[in-house]
């Protein structure tokens, strides 16, 4: 037997919290298989683990035949990944959505408009295609999440509560959708709060309660356990009741579902009836309401969980499926050139994804621009008395300064950097792109790129400022260009290493202390605004070991005197600096952290 997801003593423990506990669970493949449970019972932490983005604690997972602990990258190429969460992209219309997954998924560019505009329709957003997300309700920014999750057929998809919040409309498409890529082969691992939607949509089921599986079969089997019939009783004396079934024959379990609600299982509907509402009379039970249903998956679950799921289903309305054909799975190519194309095509969508945004948000380019030439009116004015005449020499006071404040912004540039990934770790969206076969590098690449041309264009118009304000630096185009090439490659070293500490960081409140804290020290323990020689010993020293210093020593030498060869060293440990960090943040992984994502 052919097995697309196994899973043997998979375990998973926060603290002291089992939330999976040794589950083992076998799909077949081509099948759609259910993954069921009340609230905390663990299926969420499965599915991140099955999609490689929390570590497991214990036993092993295979998905597709690979181990998604030590063979992440092949499980991530064979997934298709819809979760919970609702990936933020709120300044972005839902095609330029779409588009940006399609890069992300090496959809060609000729088919890109035809495969965006059909996973559109699947989920019944093309009307909307072009309004902005941040206008969306929660059932229609989960609808885009879906569609991104349908952009190419994988081996496996893999739903975590594909239909939650969704009205009926939504929920039938889905369905619809769903039934057919089974048709087409896809085998579909899903979770799910709705019992009808099990019962409906999957070929098996697993119940889990606590981490561990308490039942596991076809939903007609399970159904079948349960007993023959279920009658339903409404009682103010449910005690009564008990009193009334106990020990009889035709009853086969008392099930109490609310505090005046009672399935009674039962061998032969008819039969009990009669007994139930005779004995009622007898014994002055008042029953206020008695009847007759088939067996459910809420009664297998009932049965075997001991309560409800908290989720009522929604009653069903007829509907008209709409039927684009399902993508075709997008072949991944496996040359060199083939890869090196495909991670240019994923850093280029991610980078569209900051520009736009960027443009979208007017007052935060204004400020962005605006705030670094501002600190330097300030510097320039409110310190220019306060410092020594002889230290500046014959320049002029606002060309020394500007390098500090060029490396002040730089300090900026690089938290600021860090933080949409911070929110991407939050809403999810992070999550979703890890569980995807992109390159790691590209999303920190396409990060350290948007900020290092944001932190040129800054130190541009600083300079342009400076100009203004008099400056007259010795400085000509050519040393304009290379004190751009040392902002960006600071810049870069500094995003590098705030995004490190972003990915690190238990929370968004202790990014913000620890990047807070750092910020000073690493500016004054620099030659920003003192020349190391009239530091004292120890904090020259340590200034040594900041990139922050070999910046401003080229940046003002440029400035000062134009370039001289003696540039050359700072410059060379800068780019030491900058590609330490790009190898180092290459090898952290934001799921490698205790919590893993979502
Ligand atoms: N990062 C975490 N840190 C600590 N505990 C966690 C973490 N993630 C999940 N848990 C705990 O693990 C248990 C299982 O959570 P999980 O999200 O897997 O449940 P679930 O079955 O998906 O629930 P729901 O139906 O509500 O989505 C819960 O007790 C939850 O509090």
């Amino acid at each position: 037997m052919s097995y697309v997801i196994e899973t043997q003593g998979l375990t998973r423990e926060f603290g002291e919290r089992k939330a999976v506990d040794g589950l083992g669970i076998q799909v077949k493949a081509g099948e759609v298989f259910g993954l069921l449970g009340p609230n905390g019972a663990g299926k969420t932490t499965t599915i991140r683990m099955l999609t490689t983005l929390l570590a497991p604690s214990g036993g092993r997972a295979l998905v597709c035949g690979y181990d998604v602990s030590r063979e992440a990258a092949q499980v991530r190429r064979r997934i298709g990944y819809v979760s919970q969460e609702k990936g933020v992209r709120h300044l972005l219309t839902a095609r330029e959505s779409v588009e940006i997954e399609a890069d992300l998924h090496h959809v060609p560019r000729r088919e890109r408009a035809l495969r965006v505009t059909e996973v559109l329709e699947v989920v019944g957003l093309l009307a909307d295609a072009d309004r902005q997300v941040a206008e969306f309700s929660g059932g229609m920014l989960k609808r885009l999440d879906l569609a991104c999750g349908l952009l190419q057929q994988p081996e496996v998809l893999i739903l975590d509560e594909p239909t939650l919040g969704l009205d009926v409309q939504s929920r039938h498409r889905i369905w619809d959708h769903v039934a057919r890529l089974r048709r087409q082969g896809v085998s579909v691992l899903l979770t799910t709060n709705y019992l009808d939607e099990a019962d409906r949509l999957c070929d098996r089921v697993s119940i889990i309660d606590a981490g561990k599986e308490v039942v596991a079969g076809t939903p007609d089997a399970l159904k079948r356990a349960v007993g023959a019939d279920v009658l339903h009783v409404v009682t103010d004396d449910v005690a009564g009741l008990r009193g009334i079934a106990d020990g009889r024959a035709w009853a086969h379990r008392v099930l109490e579902t609310g505090p005046r609600t009672v399935n009674l299982h039962v061998g032969d509907a008819m039969t009990a009836l009669a007994e139930v509402a005779g004995a009622a009379r007898e014994r002055g039970v008042a029953l206020e309401q008695i009847g007759l249903q088939r067996p459910t998956l809420d009664d297998v679950f009932l049965l075997h969980t001991g309560r409800g799921t908290g989720t009522a289903a929604d009653e069903e309305q007829p509907h008209t499926p709409s039927s684009p054909p399902a993508a075709a799975p997008v072949p991944r190519t496996t040359t060199a050139r083939g890869a090196l194309r495909g991670r240019r095509q994923e850093t280029a969508a991610l980078l569209r994804r900051w520009f736009l945004q960027l443009r979208r948000e007017r007052l935060n380019l204004v400020f962005t621009l605006l705030q670094p030439a501002i600190w330097l009116v300030f510097f320039g004015s409110s310190l220019r008395r306060a410092v020594d005449p002889g230290a500046v020499a014959d320049a002029d006071y606002i060309s020394f300064m500007l390098p500090g404040v060029i490396a002040f912004n730089a300090v900026g540039a690089g938290v600021s950097g860090a933080v949409p990934l911070l929110w991407d770790k939050e809403t999810g969206y992070l999550g979703r792109l890890m569980s995807m076969p992109l390159a790691r590098s590209s999303i920190v690449l396409s990060r350290l790129l948007f900020q290092m041309v944001l932190g040129a264009a800054q130190a541009a118009l600083i300079m342009l400022v400076a100009l203004a304000l008099g400056a007259r630096p010795a400085a000509g185009p050519v040393d304009a260009v290379l004190v751009l090439v040392a902002v960006m490659l600071l810049t870069g070293t500094l995003t590098a290493g705030f995004i490190a500490l972003a990915y690190g960081s238990s929370s968004n409140t202790t990014f913000f202390a620890i990047s807070g804290f750092a910020s000073f020290p690493l500016l004054f323990a620099s030659n920003a605004f003192v020349a190391l020689d009239a530091m004292p010993g120890w904090l020259a020293a340590v200034a040594r070991f900041n990139p922050l210093t070999y910046a401003i020593e080229v940046i003002r030498g440029l400035v000062l005197d134009g370039w001289r060869a003696g540039l050359a060293v700072p410059l060379s440990v800068l780019l030491l600096f900058a590609v330490g960090c790009l190898l180092t943040l290459g090898r952290l992984s934001p799921a490698r952290s205790g919590r893993g994502l979502r």
